[in-house]
């Protein structure tokens, strides 16, 4: 499936990073949502038991899927797109460090921004500004904008 087939999703935060405090892990998941809310008729709602659209967890190496992660740096985390089961899914590789607006490691924030987009059905763009461009760079969560090349993909499939 390209894309989901209803407005309204459900995620879970599964498990927590211990580089950053559980209400800026949060924090860092509901605003990585709402950007992609923001620009859509896409509406999320938090699950604290069961299984969720968007199960979100944090692991390391092999970890269930034929995905196994590979240490510090490299690759960062990876979603899967829409679909039942692991469809939206997103895993977030510990060996990282997550930080909540620190230019030292990788702010969460802006990484789950990216893997949603994933989640949502968007792959990667080849506009380096893009948000889904391939390569993690640090942007200030507090001044954050959608880029305009993100809108445009995430509208052809929710506008
Ligand atoms: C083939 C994929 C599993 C790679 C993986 C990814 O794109 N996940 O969505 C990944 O972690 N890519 C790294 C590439 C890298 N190490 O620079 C990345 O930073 N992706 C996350 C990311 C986060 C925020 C913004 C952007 N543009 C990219
Ligand atoms: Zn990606």
């Amino acid at each position: 499936n390209l894309k989901w087939q209803k407005n309204s999703l459900t995620y879970r935060i599964e498990n927590y990073t211990p580089d950053m405090s559980v209400s800026e892990v949060d924090d860092s998941i509901e605003k990585a949502l709402q950007v992609w809310a923001r620009v859509t008729p896409l509406r999320f709602t938090r699950l604290y038991s069961g299984t969720a659209d968007i199960m979100i967890s944090f692991v390391t190496g092999s970890h269930g899927d034929y995905y196994p992660f590979d240490g510090p740096d490299g690759t960062l985390a990876h979603a899967f797109a829409p679909s039942n089961g692991i469809g939206g899914d997103a895993h977030f590789d510990d060996d990282e460090n997550f930080t909540f607006r620190s230019n030292r490691g990788y702010v969460l924030f802006i990484v789950a921004a990216h893997e949603f987009g994933h989640s949502l059905g968007l792959s990667h763009s080849d506009d380096p500004g893009a948000l889904m461009y391939p390569t993690y760079s640090y942007r200030n969560p507090d001044t954050f904008v959608l880029p305009r090349d993100d809108v445009r993909g995430i509208q052809s499939l929710y506008g």
